[in-house]
């Protein structure tokens, strides 16, 4: 079954024309790779896939139906991991993750807070304000959600190994591989080479001048 699907797809960015009429598919356990240089329009791309920018043209279906048609049920199955890991520095981790978990209607207590925490490496750093984290301590807990989100069979993930160490980045490929393997469908950008022992679809984007 085809989850999402971008039909003729054009986007301009200050006069520039980043792609002309884009068309692909992912398919439940399909993995999308984007690449492309600096500029090319990855994050543009991934914006427009979950309705945050206009294209210029063309259309993005989810289960076959225009996103825009079916915007709460699309978010309600969706993940989208941006450049900005919109947490709030005051607050703690704990306090980030009940939140965001609240406001996207997932039912997860306190306790698998703190287990998912301690799985990603961060003990004892729980209650402390997110602005007193490690950059890489803080992506972390932004990628707590994926954990959490169990409504998703859709991960938009943009540049998600970025400030990880090797055992952050592990932890996450063998995320990313276990959603996968569960049927579910990633669509993601990385300038790192993808280590995942896991069949991709790659899409390029160039540079147009
Ligand atoms: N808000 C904006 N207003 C005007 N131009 C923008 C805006 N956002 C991005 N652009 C331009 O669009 C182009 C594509 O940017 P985008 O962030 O999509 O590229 P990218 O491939 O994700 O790059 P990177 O690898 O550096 O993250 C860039 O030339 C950028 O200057």
């Amino acid at each position: 079954m085809v989850v999402l699907s971008a039909h003729d797809l054009s986007v301009v960015k200050s006069d520039r024309l980043l792609f002309d009429k884009l068309n692909f598919s992912v398919e439940q356990g399909g993995l999308l790779y984007v690449k492309g240089p600096n500029g090319a329009g990855k994050t543009s791309l991934l914006r427009v896939l979950c309705g945050l920018l206009d294209s210029e043209s063309g259309e993005v279906n989810f289960k076959q139906q225009a996103i825009h048609s079916v915007s709460s049920s699309f978010h309600h199955q969706l993940v989208y991991f941006g450049h900005k890991a919109g947490l709030n520095l005051r607050l703690s981790a704990i306090e980030n993750l009940d939140f965001w978990c609240k406001q996207h209607e997932q039912n997860v207590s306190i306790e698998q807070i703190y287990q998912t925490l301690a799985e990603l490496q961060l003990v004892g750093l729980e209650e402390l304000p997110i602005g007193h984290l490690s950059a890489g301590q803080q992506r972390r807990v932004a990628l707590a959600r994926l954990w959490f989100k169990s409504s998703a069979c859709l991960w938009i993930l943009d540049e998600p190994f970025t400030a990880l160490d090797t055992s952050g980045i592990s932890l996450l490929m063998n995320k990313i591989a276990d959603f996968l393997r569960s049927g579910g469908a990633v669509v993601m950008t990385s300038h790192q080479d993808l280590e995942l022992d896991y069949p991709k679809q790659e899409l390029v984007l160039e540079y147009r001048i």
